[in-house]
């Protein structure tokens, strides 16, 4: 049985790694071991086979022994011990969670539903580096990914409603603690049915505004508000979250050059809790009739389900409270736009740390050891 090392397990996306390789007893395939950067020596975790306590994360020597090492641990703890690891001789698989590695020549970006011969091609041809997308870039491939595979996306727009937890498991608290400071500031005046609704409005307000409201870790208020900027700022104006929109969908979809499809937007933070949303505005390479769209879409994997353009199924189906802890992907909203019959409109919501980050590294690691 191959030796492979996690990182980064008990982290949140490892920890929905853990649980998604419990359910589908990926642990009897393999002989885990559990590495730490704080814990060296603690008895490793329950998954249903025997561990061996926890090895020092940062030891390249224990490192080295691995055949294939899987790390939810981020970017900075692979920018301090890949190239090293990889420096001392080692020649092991590499899966990443992190950004660090994907825009690397000798790393692929995997998406299997999407794009396994992309994949395959690189084992074949000896790459050793696999690393999961971007949450958004690969929510809106899956949901997507029919299209974009049928070279019908001549450019795509998404503008997107990002979940708290793409900012991490302490942005997630804080979002709650906003929502229960706003709550707190009203609490009298919502028990009382006739108290003023705009005077509601301005403690509301007041509260948001005021020193003592949580903020640390957004660094400005998201309930009951929004933040239209992800991650640091670029050149092009571009935010990077809008910037590994193309960056990255060409990189899964193996398209450069003369073959790029144009992708851009708007990537807005808002005060949902794990799932990423998005409105896209597609140009298709041709008229096609939106039935056959929808069939083309509903057909490309076993995840994205077409949701009726229709206002109660879409309330019911395709919110993140509904989508939330599930592994489909719901794609609806989808019609003709004003603009002419080569235009669509799409709306999509997935959870983001499903397919946005464990559920690739977990079916990569499968690929790799069933190949
Ligand atoms: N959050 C997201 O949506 C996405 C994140 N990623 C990537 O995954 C990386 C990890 O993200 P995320 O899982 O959110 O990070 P976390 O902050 O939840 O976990 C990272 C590490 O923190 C350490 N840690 C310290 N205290 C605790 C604690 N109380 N509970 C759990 N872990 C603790 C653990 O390492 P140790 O055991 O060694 O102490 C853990 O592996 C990111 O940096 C990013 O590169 C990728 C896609 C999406
Ligand atoms: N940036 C994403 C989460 C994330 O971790 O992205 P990446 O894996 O590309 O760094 C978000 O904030 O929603």
């Amino acid at each position: 049985m191959k030796k492979v090392g996690f990182v980064g397990w008990r982290g949140m996306v490892g920890s929905v790694l853990m649980e998604r390789m419990q359910q589908e007893k990926d642990f009897a395939d393999i002989e885990p071991i559990f590495f730490t950067t704080s814990q060296m020596g603690q008895p490793g975790p329950d998954v249903g086979v025997e561990v061996p306590p926890l090895l020092d994360a940062r030891d390249i020597a224990s490192l080295s022994q691995m055949d294939i090492i899987v790390t939810c641990q981020g970017g900075d703890y692979t920018k301090a011990v890949y190239p090293e690891l990889r420096n001392s001789g080692w020649d092991g698989y590499w899966i990443d969670a992190a950004s660090a590695l994907r825009m690397a020549d000798d790393a692929l970006i995997v998406l299997d539903p999407v794009n396994l011969n992309v994949i395959k091609d690189g084992i074949a041809s000896g790459v050793k580096n696999y690393i999961g997308g971007n949450c958004t870039v690969s929510l809106m491939l899956m949901a997507m990914g029919g299209l974009f595979n049928k070279g019908l996306v001549e450019w795509t727009s998404a503008m997107t409603y990002q979940a708290a937890s793409g900012a991490g498991a302490q942005n997630m608290r804080e979002l709650i603690a906003q929502m229960g400071a706003i709550e707190k500031s009203v609490a009298a005046e919502l028990a009382d049915p006739a108290s003023a609704i705009l005077d509601i409005d301005r403690k509301v307000v007041a509260a948001m505004r005021g020193d003592s409201f949580p903020t640390e870790n957004f660094g400005a208020p998201l309930g009951g508000s929004l933040l239209p900027w992800i991650d640091v700022q670029l050149e092009s104006g571009q935010s990077k979250e809008e910037w590994k929109g193309q960056a990255e969908t060409n990189k899964i979809l193996g398209r450069s050059g003369d073959t790029l499809i144009p992708v851009d937007g708007i990537c807005v933070r808002i005060g949902a809790m794990r799932c990423h949303s998005q409105a896209l505005t597609v140009k298709l390479t041709q008229d096609v009739p939106l039935d056959e769209i929808e069939c083309m879409l509903a057909e490309s994997n076993d995840w994205v389900r077409v949701v009726p353009n229709d206002r109660a199924v879409t309330l019911k189906e395709l919110t993140p409270a509904a989508v939330t802890g599930h592994l489909h992907v719901p794609i609806g909203r989808l019609r003709k736009m004003n603009m002419g019959n080569q235009y669509l409109s799409a709306f999509t919501v997935g959870d983001q740390l499903l397919w946005g980050a464990a559920e690739p590294l977990r079916r990569m690691l499968r690929i790799l050891l069933e190949s």
